[in-house]
Order: structure tokens, then sequence, then C-alpha cells
């Protein structure tokens, strides 16, 4: 298939060949070179996860509703798993099916719309609270990747595409109720560093704290092992809580190792991002993560990043520092300026945390 120019200007408006509609397009039989992201000579270690060293299962109920000591061990389970894996899998987590089967369905609506429909939220600025879009950034991408994208701010202002109907309102119910999530999260984080509870909720700010859903859209690939959904990287935000729809994709990097992470249906995945690594000074780490792409079904998923108001500036605890022991490992930096910095940076590992890194 020819090379296509996939980003066109015209009166003022951006527009771009989504994934999506290239899959529908009859031509389609091998992976456009543009997407080429990899050879199938690629000998890097992918593992299912080791029955010694399984992922970690976090049962949300025992950090709300337990006694002071299944309380207690919950938060020490949480602090290993954010040390030893940056990553974890939340159980009995309280955000009930409906509402996340009710998430999924509107979120298949959204990317079924029709392309005109969809390319009005085609963003121009990266700060615009709608973006739809196709690989990470089209204007640096060298090699796209294999995955659409919505990407809307959801707190401290809600904001929502007009269609599909029915988005609006199933969007403010599942992202109402991961927020609540994700601050229980952060209690018992700030805890098993050793701070107050509420330190999150305080020093980041989180009554204006930036919460926004990112929805990737991963259409079947014709050639699916030359090309790549999402590269490695790791999330700007406190921490990031994902579903799927039940199609698996997503690797993590667990002690130099890709670990697939099979999709348990109702499970939400939990990542800690680059500004829980920063508060923590680097006790926490946030974790490498990419998502691959299957050549037999369409794989959605759901991010949720939970960070902190982009008026903070984020810099390790003062409480956790020591001058000779654990000196500051990074420097501050405002929420806004990190923001910005990752969307003008290519995706690329963790080379945006590595500028604040002292
Ligand atoms: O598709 C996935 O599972 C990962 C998504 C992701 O890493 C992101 O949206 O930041
Ligand atoms: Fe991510």
């Amino acid at each position: 298939m020819a090379e296509f120019n996939n980003q066109v200007q015209s009166n003022n408006t951006t527009s771009f060949t989504s994934v999506k509609s290239l899959t529908e397009s009859p031509q389609l039989t091998s992976l456009p070179p543009s997407y080429t992201f990899r050879t199938s000579s690629d000998d890097e270690v992918v593992s299912e996860p080791d029955q010694d060293d399984p992922i970690p299962i976090i049962d949300y109920s025992l950090l709300l509703h337990a006694s002071p000591d299944q309380r207690a061990k919950t938060i020490h389970d949480i602090g290993m798993a954010c040390e030893q894996w940056g990553f974890f899998m939340l159980i009995n987590h309280s955000v009930s099916n409906t509402i996340l089967e009710n998430m999924v369905d509107h979120v298949f609506a959204f990317f079924n719309l029709r392309e005109e429909e969809k390319q009005e939220y085609a963003g121009k600025d990266v700060m615009d609270p709608i973006r739809y879009g196709t690989s990470s950034n089209v204007s640096m991408d060298k090699v796209l990747f294999w995955r659409d994208f919505l990407k809307v701010v959801v707190h401290p202002e809600f904001h929502s595409p007009h269609k599909p109907l029915g988005f609006r309102e199933a969007s403010a119910e599942y992202c109402k109720r991961t927020w609540k999530v994700g601050k229980e999260l952060l209690k018992g984080i700030s805890e098993s560093l050793g701070l107050e509870d509420n330190y999150m909720e305080r020093r980041m700010n989180l009554d204006s704290g930036f919460q926004m859903l990112a929805a990737n859209f991963y259409p079947p690939c014709p050639q699916p092992e030359l090309a790549m959904g999402i590269p490695p990287h790791s999330d700007h935000g406190l921490l990031n809580i994902v579903m799927q729809n039940g199609v698996s994709g997503l690797q993590v990097l667990h002690n130099g190792k890709w670990i697939n992470v099979s999709s348990a249906p109702n499970c939400l995945l939990v990542f800690v991002a680059d500004h829980l690594e920063v508060v923590s000074n680097g006790k926490y780490k946030s974790v490498l993560h990419r998502a691959v792409v299957s050549n037999k079904a369409t794989r959605m998923s759901l991010a949720i990043v939970i960070a902190p108001s982009l008026d903070t500036v984020v810099e390790p605890a003062k409480e956790l520092l020591d001058n000779e022991r654990n000196p500051a490992a990074y420097v501050g930096m405002k929420h806004r300026d990190y923001m910005q910095l990752q969307r003008s940076n290519k995706l690329d590992g963790k080379s945006v945390l590595d500028k604040v890194k002292i």
C-alpha cells in the first residue's frame, strides 16, 4: 500500500488518517511501511507472569471496610507492589460491572462514529481538553503506532464530546467513581510511605486535581508482530487506573522482562506514574509499559490519569528526605510544565522523567 500523508492541514483544521479507517479500506493486506516499528528478528524476552513472583493483587475492600490489622496489611502490600512492580491489579474496587460495561460500550460508540464527526475533536493544541488523534504525536512520530485515541480532561472541570448520545453521562459516572478509588489508594500509598494519609490530597491539591480519561482503540492489525500499539513509556500523574475490554495486549516491564498482563474481567489495573516516583523520591518507580496489537480482535483500553492540580509544583516529599542518606533525587516542576514537556516530546521510555532527575 502506498505511503500516505497522515496529517492534512486545511482551513485551520487538522485531519488525519485513523487506524480504524485504514483497516476499513479493502486494499489493506499488509502493514503500511510507516507503521513498521520492529523487525521480526526482535529477540527480546516476553513472558507470562512467574508463579513465584505473580503480579500483585490488592483487595480494595480491605482498605475501606476492614479491621485495623487488615487495613495495615493491605497498606503494606500496596507499598510492596509500588516498590517492586510499580503496578498492581485491583479487585473488589466498588465500580460496578454495569458502570464499567456502560463505559466500554460508549467508548466503542465514540470510535464507531463517522470519521468526520470524530475529526471535529482532532486537537490542534496538546492542551486542548478534548483530543481525538492517532499514533502518539503524528507531527513527531517517525513510526506511527497502531492506535487511535480520545483524551478528555474531566477534572477539575468536566468535559465531554457531545456525541455519541449518553457518552457524557457514562463518562461522568465512571470518572467520579475512579476518582474516588484513586483518592483512597493515594491515602493508602501516603501511609505506606510513612506520610499522613491526607498528604497527597493536601500537597498535590487534589480538590482541583487533574483527571484525564484516555481511551485507546487498537483495531486488528494485518501484521501485528511488526507494529506497536503504544511504545514503552511511563505515564504522567500520580496513578493511572486502566481497564480493558477483555482483549490482551498490555505488557509491563518487571525485572528486565516484558510480562503479559492478562485481562481479567472487571479488574482495574493500577500504574505508579511519574509524579508518584518524584514525590516518593524514587522509592516507588513509575512502571514502563507498552501495548502490543493482534490480528484477531479490536482491543480497547481506558486509562484514568489521577494527577496533581496543574499549578502544583511536584517535588520529593520533604518529610522523606535526609541530606546525607536520602537527598532529593528530582527537581520540582509544575505539573502543567511537565505535561507540556511530555506532550511535545515523542513517547520514549522515561525520557521526560529523566529531565527532572538530579
Ligand atoms: O492499552 C493499554 O493497556 C495501555 C494504555 C496506556 O499505556 C496509556 O493510555 O497510557
Ligand atoms: Fe500508559
